[in-house]
């Protein structure tokens, strides 16, 4: 599949993707800004209140934070729906208010939890909606959506007839993001997309959204009062007060440096666990066992309690324990299977999880690039060593941006 998609974003090393626990604001061009936004309904109330923040290009970034915050009135204002009382909002530069909202909204696609698609049209019809109102030919708007509905892993052959009535709840969501995508938009908002579906549905939707957006680097506003998708999915979150928001960060400093008692609140006594879903598997967290292929002879001794199998390609195959090593023939003849593996950069949280759904004392890390290869194993022991470094580093930040400022107000004149 060929997709023409800017990726830039994805080679540049300073982006707030590539730079882990990112504290400071995005070197990357603004592709989003506020600046001393303020919403006020006509009854009086203050949804939003002197709100300025930046969102980079290709950055996803969720807002969070309880019922009535503002969340979706500050989504509403990027594409319009909505119109601020005050401030200024622009969009790659160009102040909104100056924008026909028709065209603004070509440039942004949204999703929202109850997706919206035509009940009479077809899902590839559904998807192709976009691409048709800007005018392309009926084969080009097609192609697209075909191209689309996988991309979001639907079979456009098998899903693309369907009505959306003919699909599940987690299905249509999908078509949801296949449709907002369609015409290639920079900008997606997303209000609680994956809200109205179940814990394990929603789990597979913000895997599968995660590779999409690896792929895409589209510049993402996310709204959740889930701080668990907040954290998983943002390069960095925003969490909302009363129309104000109250730190502005990566993942990874919400959680080990909540800014007010109101953050530490709202992220909960259990932030060391949370911690998991942003730390990922690094190189260095692996261990190297014992590596035998699948076509050698038994070893009889293996020189451990068990080995990793591959296959003549390097590939992960299974593994093979002490006692099974002892019998003759061949590796392949009394190897098992493994399920339990992960591609590297998977988060700690995801390595646990694999852990305990296989029963795994350990669990097998391949190349991320799609090749397979072999890397190394996780254990238990490793996986924690890798919290804790995933704590002291975070530490050894907030120390140190301390010191920075403590230097920078020393060593001020005056
Ligand atoms: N049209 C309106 N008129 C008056 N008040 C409104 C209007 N729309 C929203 N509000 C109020 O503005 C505040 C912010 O609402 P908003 O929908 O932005 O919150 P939210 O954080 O998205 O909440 P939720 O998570 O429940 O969707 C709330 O107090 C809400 O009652």
């Amino acid at each position: 599949m060929t997709l023409t998609w800017a990726t830039d974003s994805q080679r540049n090393p300073t982006h707030p993707r590539n730079t882990a626990f990112t504290h400071s604001a995005p070197q990357w061009g603004a592709m989003i800004r506020f600046e001393h936004v303020t919403k006020r309904y006509p009854d009086g109330t203050t949804a939003v209140d002197d709100l300025s923040f930046e969102v980079a290009e290709g950055e996803l970034v969720t807002l969070v934070g309880p019922s009535g915050c503002g969340k979706t009135t500050t989504m509403k204002m990027v594409n319009r729906l909505i119109e601020p009382s005050d401030g200024r909002i622009s969009v790659d530069g160009r102040d909104i208010a100056a924008v026909d909202p028709v065209e603004l909204r070509r440039g942004i696609g949204y999703v929202i939890q109850q997706v919206g698609l035509f009940p009479h049209k077809t899902v590839l019809e559904n998807t192709a909606t976009v691409p048709h109102l800007l005018g392309w030919s009926r084969a080009r708007a097609r192609a697209r959506a075909a191209e689309l509905l996988d991309l979001v892993g639907l079979d456009p052959a098998v899903h693309g007839p369907r009505y959306p009535e003919q699909l599940s709840g987690g299905q249509r969501q999908r078509v949801g993001v296949a449709r907002a995508l369609a015409a290639d938009p920079p900008v997606l908002l997303m209000d609680e997309p994956f809200g109205a579906v179940d814990p394990v549905v929603r789990d597979h939707l913000q895997s599968a959204f995660l590779r999409l957006q690896s792929q895409v680097r589209k510049t993402v506003l996310f709204v959740t009062h889930d701080i668990e998708e907040a954290v998983r999915l943002g390069d960095r979150i925003a969490v909302y007060g009363q129309g104000r928001i109250e730190q502005f960060d990566a993942p990874a400093a919400v959680l080990g440096a909540p800014a007010t008692p109101y953050v530490a609140d709202f992220v909960g006594a259990d932030r060391g666990l949370k911690r998991l879903s942003v730390t990922p598997i690094e190189e260095g967290d692996l261990e190297q066992p014992p590596v035998v292929r699948l076509d050698d002879p038994l070893p009889r001794e293996l020189g451990a309690r068990w080995a990793v199998v591959l296959d003549a390609a390097g590939e992960l195959h299974g593994w093979l324990s002490a006692e099974q090593a002892r019998g003759t023939g061949t590796v392949g003849e009394r190897a098992r299977r493994m399920d339990a593996w992960l591609p590297l950069g998977a988060s700690l949280k995801q390595a646990f999880s694999t852990m305990l759904q296989h029963d795994a004392g350990w669990i097998a890390v391949i190349d991320p690039e799609g090749t397979g290869r072999f890397l190394g194993v996780l254990t238990p022991a490793r996986l924690h060593e890798a919290l804790r470094r995933s704590i002291d580093a975070d530490a050894h930040d907030i120390a140190r941006a301390d010191v920075a400022l403590e230097s920078i107000e020393t060593t001020t004149p005056g």
